[in-house]
């Protein structure tokens, strides 16, 4: 059900904030030099350094580009105005098209700047990410994944195949960055609610590390998207005579632990400090691979701990959006389907939340949550449970004539939930929370892309009422529900929080990655917002504020690292200065450190290697 996710058009105010925020940006202050190594026409095939028709005169005769341009030096305004008017000339002569064809063809123009002019990429993409998050991040990175092999024109990040045993340690050094401050890394076992990709989730660790970009300010030229390609279980892949990964079924046990194994020790040998996102692992491999590193790493698993954190701070949002006060989290009746990497995240996370507000233990605080897989209510008499749902499956004796494996609808009519997480499935079970025990029931349908969504916006308030809270993994519209009144749309996505992680964690330096800095993070996020706000539905900021998000997001994760003397230092700013900080220096160290597009002067120096 691929739809036009785009937003329509910005109000007078928005725009007028935007055209301030421009001048700003477009001013005339020179940003400090840049070192580059190289001359000539290697420096225009460059997207780092590359400023197409931009590079000023001094600069061209200085690194041997005299000749190799047209003649007139084009501003970077106007080639940021001159890509917008080609962007909007595609969704002009689009119209009409399939929704996927029109999202990849925005893809494909946004991603040939990317591979030409990654200043310009980048300038674009901070500017109008409300536009241009659904297309470079989910739901479309998603049938970017999809069609990786067709659309594949040039390798971005770097490829850790099973055929690599042994050579990693070396390969590492292959990569041209002198540093690295952020990698994400998958091996493409479930690509949001698409299954096994194989190779072709290398879209994955792209679309995040953009995010990682435009949301926390991490300069492009440190991250590092990685695919650890150990095969697949796709049938129609592996008969794919295109396909580009190992044509071989994944590896299983300790053959694939020792393959991460040697990547996590060659990564960390030459850059002690980078930080290390597991994404789209499948459940198994998420858990065990977050157990296995987590104490000696700075790392962490997004799927997990970011969706985690989010989900929590959407659900202290639900509880003030109805006018009640946080403390009554402890009361709230939580039924979360999908029994995953995501689904199990959140729960221990809320659960624990739970048994600290109410001074409980865990298995008291575990009372009003109710968890359902593919085979329905989880519970003790579950044969074969996995040892991570089990913490959460009911006592038989305490879910009032439910039995095990009842079906989602018998759940939500018997339990009458504040809350409905994850997969809501159909109509029948929507109108079921009208007999909600909240005034204003919450209905988070989180699986992505959209073709996942456990539900649209418009079905949700159709059948669950226009008075619910509503909130998606994947963009939804606004819905118009008659008489001047709007059905609030929030978009739960971890892309709220692992921006700031990341940030907060290299910005302090981190050792690793506690459960206290993710549990501040989520309460930053879940405080970023008014009363006003959440009273009227809103429980997430705009994207559009996300870089204001992450500075405070991210301050949280660093403020948390320093009081759990985690924190070893990062670059200048030693663990003294750290501790001095206050939160509002904190927010300011984080957001002063974020980088920011610019055309800073190229200055050659010889004999490097970049
Ligand atoms: N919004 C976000 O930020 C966010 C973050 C992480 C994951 N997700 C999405 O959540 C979804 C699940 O991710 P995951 O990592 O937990 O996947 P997973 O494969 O680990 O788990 C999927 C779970 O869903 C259950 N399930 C499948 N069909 C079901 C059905 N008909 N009824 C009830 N349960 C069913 C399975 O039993 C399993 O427990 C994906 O679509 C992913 O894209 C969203
Ligand atoms: O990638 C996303 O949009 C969120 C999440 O990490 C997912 O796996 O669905
Ligand atoms: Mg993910």
């Amino acid at each position: 059900m691929w739809r036009n996710i785009l937003s329509k058009s910005a109000n007078a105010a928005e725009v007028g904030k935007a055209n301030l925020r421009r001048e700003r940006r477009f001013s005339t202050a020179i940003p400090g030099p840049c070192i580059v190594h190289k001359r000539g026409a290697d420096i225009l095939h460059d997207p780092w350094f590359n400023k197409d028709t931009g590079f000023p005169m001094t600069e061209r005769d200085r690194l041997g580009l005299r000749g190799l341009l047209p003649p007139r030096v084009i501003s970077f305004e106007q080639q940021y105005d001159r890509f917008m008017d080609s962007y909007h000339s595609l969704e002009k002569n689009t119209q009409g098209q399939p929704d996927g064809i029109v999202s990849l063809s925005k893809w494909r123009i946004l991603n040939r700047l990317h591979d030409r002019n990654e200043t310009l990429y980048y300038r674009v993409l901070i500017d109008n990410i409300k536009d241009f998050a659904p297309i470079v991040y989910t739901p479309t990175v998603g049938l970017v994944c999809q069609n990786y092999s067709g659309l594949f024109r040039r390798p971005r990040g770097m490829y850790f195949s099973a055929k690599d045993k042994g050579e990693m340690m070396s390969m590492i050094y292959n990569w041209p960055a002198h540093q690295v401050d952020m990698i994400v890394i998958t091996d493409g076992s479930r690509i949001l609610g698409l299954g096994d990709l194989g190779v072709q989730g290398i879209g994955i660790p792209i679309g995040k590390l953009d995010m990682y970009v435009a949301a926390a300010g991490i300069n492009p030229q440190r991250t590092l998207p990685i695919m650890l390609d150990v095969g697949t279980n796709n049938q129609k892949l592996l008969q794919d005579p295109l396909y580009l990964g190992l044509r071989e079924p994944r590896l299983e046990g300790e053959e694939y632990l020792s393959i991460v194994d040697e990547f996590m020790e060659a990564v960390h040998t030459r850059w002690p400090k980078a930080i290390v996102q597991f994404e789209d692992f499948q459940m198994k491999w998420a858990f065990e691979t977050l157990q296995r590193y987590r104490k000696k790493f700075c790392m962490f698993n997004d799927d997990i701990q970011g969706t985690a954190g989010v989900a929590l701070a959407g659900l202290l949002g639900t509880v003030r959006a109805q006018g009640r006060p946080l403390s009554d989290f402890v009361k709230q009746k939580i039924v979360v389907v999908g029994a995953g990497s995501a689904g199990l995240g959140v729960l221990s996370m809320a659960v624990q939340a739970v048994s600290k507000m109410a001074g409980s233990s865990e298995t008291a605080a575990n009372r009003n949550f109710y968890l359902i897989d593919k085979d329905g209510l989880v519970t003790k008499d579950r044969k074969n449970i996995d040892s991570a749902a089990a913490p959460f499956a009911k006592d038989p004796g305490d879910i009032d004539g439910l039995r095990e494996g009842a079906s989602l609808i018998e759940v939500v009519k018997k339990v009458k939930p504040h809350v409905l997480l994850g997969l809501s499935g159909v109509g029948g079970v929507l109108k079921a929370m009208r007999e909600s025990d909240s005034a204003k029931p919450a209905i988070f349908a989180m699986s992505n892309p959209t073709s996942n969504a456990e539900c649209t916006a418009a079905e949700a308030f159709k059948h669950a009422g226009g008075h619910i809270v509503f909130a998606s993994g994947s963009p939804f519209e606004n819905v118009d529900l008659g008489n001047g009144r709007i059905g609030h749309v929030n978009q739960a996505n971890n892309m709220y929080l692992f921006p700031g992680i990341g940030l907060g964690s290299l910005l302090t330096g981190a050792r690793i990655i506690s459960d206290g800095m993710l549990q501040a993070a989520s309460e930053r996020l879940a405080s970023y917002m008014t009363d006003e706000e959440t009273q009227n539905g809103i429980l997430f900021p705009s994207i559009s504020r996300i870089r204001d998000v992450t500075s405070e997001v991210g301050a949280a994760v660093a403020q948390a690292a320093v009081a759990e003397e985690l924190a070893e230092g990062h670059g200048e700013v030693g663990i003294k200065e750290l501790m001095q900080m206050s939160k509002v220096e904190m927010v300011e160290y984080v957001a002063r450190n974020m980088w920011f597009p610019v055309y800073s002067p190229l200055v050659h120096e010889k004999n490097g290697s970049n």
